[in-house]
């Protein structure tokens, strides 16, 4: 109980809600288009794939990642992820509202926002109920990372990755690509297209449709591989929080 509200306190200080569940609105206007709005940036090559790079500031990143703490996942040294369905913490739940928030409210650069690709997160996506219900708590140490794949059809489309701690560049390739060798073997194949993204801490990216689907990610943390502007990135510890929905059963 005493952890609970340790929690809800965390969250509050994080989130901005005060003693009577009223939103702040000091919080709110952080997100309103006039003061500093958070701006998404499309990444062009890999559709569906949308960064936000200041999503969290550094207070929030910091309380955020003391209620990670606080939840005790972590405490066996060992211990590098931690899985929940169902119902989420409170503070997950909040970070799903504020990227729902970040979503309705930031800045998006776009030449016609008529379409519905020009946003983050389609609209049958972002208003389902709940926005997500699964969530991954992984910590990689330097050194640690995870190997490229597509996530499991198991969880629906629209998925969201918060980067706490050390920054890391996230290697996106088509599914294609693949086969595509094997059946190219003999011929001189094109170089795989593999596109780095940087996370820093406090990026939020959401991955939809063809982003979601047709391309792998991974994140290759062994020496040398970690390039971002011509120089190497000091690897730390990172963290990471990746909210997503499960389908549901037929
Ligand atoms: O740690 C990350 O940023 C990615 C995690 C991920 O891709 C996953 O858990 O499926
Ligand atoms: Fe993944």
């Amino acid at each position: 109980m005493e952890e609970e509200n340790e929690n809800r306190r965390i969250l509050n200080e994080v989130f901005g809600e005060d003693d009577d569940g009223e939103e702040k609105e000091l919080e709110i206007s952080k997100l309103d288009s006039t003061e500093n709005p958070l701006k998404w940036e499309q990444i062009k090559e890999i559709k569906g794939l949308w960064l936000c790079k200041d999503f969290l500031s550094l207070e929030q990143q910091s309380s955020l990642l003391l209620a990670i703490q606080n939840e005790g996942w972590f405490t066996e040294d060992r211990r590098n992820q931690a899985m929940r369905f169902g119902d989420l913490p409170m503070w997950a739940t909040k970070l799903a509202s504020y990227i729902h928030e970040a979503v309705m409210l930031g800045d998006i650069e776009s030449c016609d926002l008529n379409k519905e690709e020009a946003y983050p997160m389609p609209s049958h996506l972002l208003w389902r109920e709940p926005l997500f219900d699964q969530l991954i708590v992984n910590v990689y140490q330097p050194g640690e990372g995870i190997c490229a794949h597509v996530d499991l059809m198991r969880f629906e489309d629209g998925i969201a990755i918060v980067s706490l701690e050390s920054s890391c560049v996230m290697h996106f390739t088509r599914v294609e690509s693949d086969t595509c060798c094997i059946e190219n073997r003999d011929k001189k194949e094109a170089p795989v297209l593999k596109i780095p993204i940087l996370l820093t801490s406090g990026s939020l990216i959401l991955m939809c449709g063809e982003a979601r689907y047709l391309w792998k990610h991974e994140i290759d943390r062994k020496a040398g591989v970690q390039m971002w502007g011509g120089q190497e990135i000091d690897q730390q510890k990172r963290t990471s929080v990746t909210l997503r929905k499960l389908c549901q059963p037929e």
